[in-house]
């Protein structure tokens, strides 16, 4: 049996999350699904050809409800993204996505499905605990993709900043993806050294900024943002798929608030396998009251 994933919405980020899964070889068969026939049909043809000539062939299907029960990873991506153009907060998108969870949990619910559900739709921490409500899904086998991508543009604009490869720039962007997401600068380091040890407050604001423009950047651009993204899912997926036992900044339950939030989580086979006690400064924990306040005012509206 292969590694079989099941993806739901293949607008931006569903196609190039399969895109991605399909070239770095992370799942045997796909299965996409969208309310739209049309782009189903057209990104397997596009995703078939996409892949003539590489060493193995991903099986792709779509719109099959049969296969979902033997899916290992179901990726949520379904959404609408051009009610964030102009720049909306991710907010803007839940009274379109709560619909979407309330017309797909009772199908992942009724068909067995009993994998590892990888939430990516904004907004992202609000989306998953409603899924994981209406889904019944045990919150370890469900969660969303977080911070991980915020953390990977704080990599890049450290880097940036201090001209290193953003791989080699350690550390986390934590609690919500939205505005009130935290750099825990205790947290950052490169070949070990505490980044913000020495650091002018302005350099610091500095850098924050650069951070979170490295997404808006994108987005007032193409109105969209897919590869970081895919990349994320992509890595998060392989992550459960081959039962590695990494650490990924992911939206995790957090049994104190009784929500999902970003934080550091170890993935492998089961989902989440644990979270982590962090030490945080005394901003830190008032950056986590503000994130569970904003979440749960979210949560409310829908
Ligand atoms: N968490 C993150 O870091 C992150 C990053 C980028 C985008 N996103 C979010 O991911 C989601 C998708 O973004 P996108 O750019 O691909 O959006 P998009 O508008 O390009 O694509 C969304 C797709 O979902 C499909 N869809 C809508 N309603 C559906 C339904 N009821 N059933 C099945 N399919 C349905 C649409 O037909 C479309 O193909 C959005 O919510 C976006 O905000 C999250």
């Amino acid at each position: 049996m292969g590694k079989k994933v099941g993806i739901i919405g293949v607008g931006h980020v569903g196609s190039t999350t399969a895109y991605t899964l399909i070239q770095k070889q992370i799942a045997d068969e796909l299965v996409l699904f969208d309310k739209n026939e049309k782009i189903v049909e057209a990104e397997i043809n596009d995703l078939i050809q996409g892949q003539i000539g590489n060493e193995s062939t991903v099986r792709i299907k779509g719109n099959d409800l049969s296969q979902l029960a033997s899916c290992d990873v179901f990726i949520f991506s379904a959404g609408k993204i051009e009610l964030l153009a102009g720049g909306a907060d991710r907010f803007e998108e839940l009274s379109f996505t709560k619909k979407v969870v309330e017309e797909w949990a009772p199908k992942i619910k009724a068909s067995g499905f009993n994998g590892i559900l990888l939430s990516v739709t904004n907004p992202c921490d609000v989306i998953v605990r409603y899924l994981q409500e209406l889904t019944g899904l045990p919150k370890n086998k469900i969660f969303g993709t977080g911070t991980s991508l915020d953390t990977a543009r704080m990599k890049q604009a450290v880097g940036e900043g201090f001209g290193v490869h953003p791989n080699s720039v350690k550390g986390y962007v934590l609690w919500e993806h939205g505005e009130t997401q935290f750099i825990a600068w205790s947290t950052v380091r490169i070949a070990e050294q505490q980044v913000a040890n020495g650091l002018s407050a302005e350099k610091i604001e500095y850098l924050e900024k650069e951070a979170s423009a490295a997404g808006s950047r994108i987005f007032l651009g193409k109105i969209y943002t897919c590869y970081g993204i895919a990349n994320q899912a992509a890595k998060i997926t392989k992550a459960i798929l081959t039962d590695a036992d990494v650490v990924i900044p992911v939206s995790a339950y957090s049994e104190s608030e009784k929500l999902y939030i970003g934080q550091p989580a170890l993935i492998g086979a089961s989902g989440i396998k644990k979270t982590f006690d962090l030490t945080l400064t005394e901003d830190e924990q008032l950056s986590w009251r503000r994130s569970v306040e904003k979440i749960k005012e979210m949560y409310a509206a829908i």
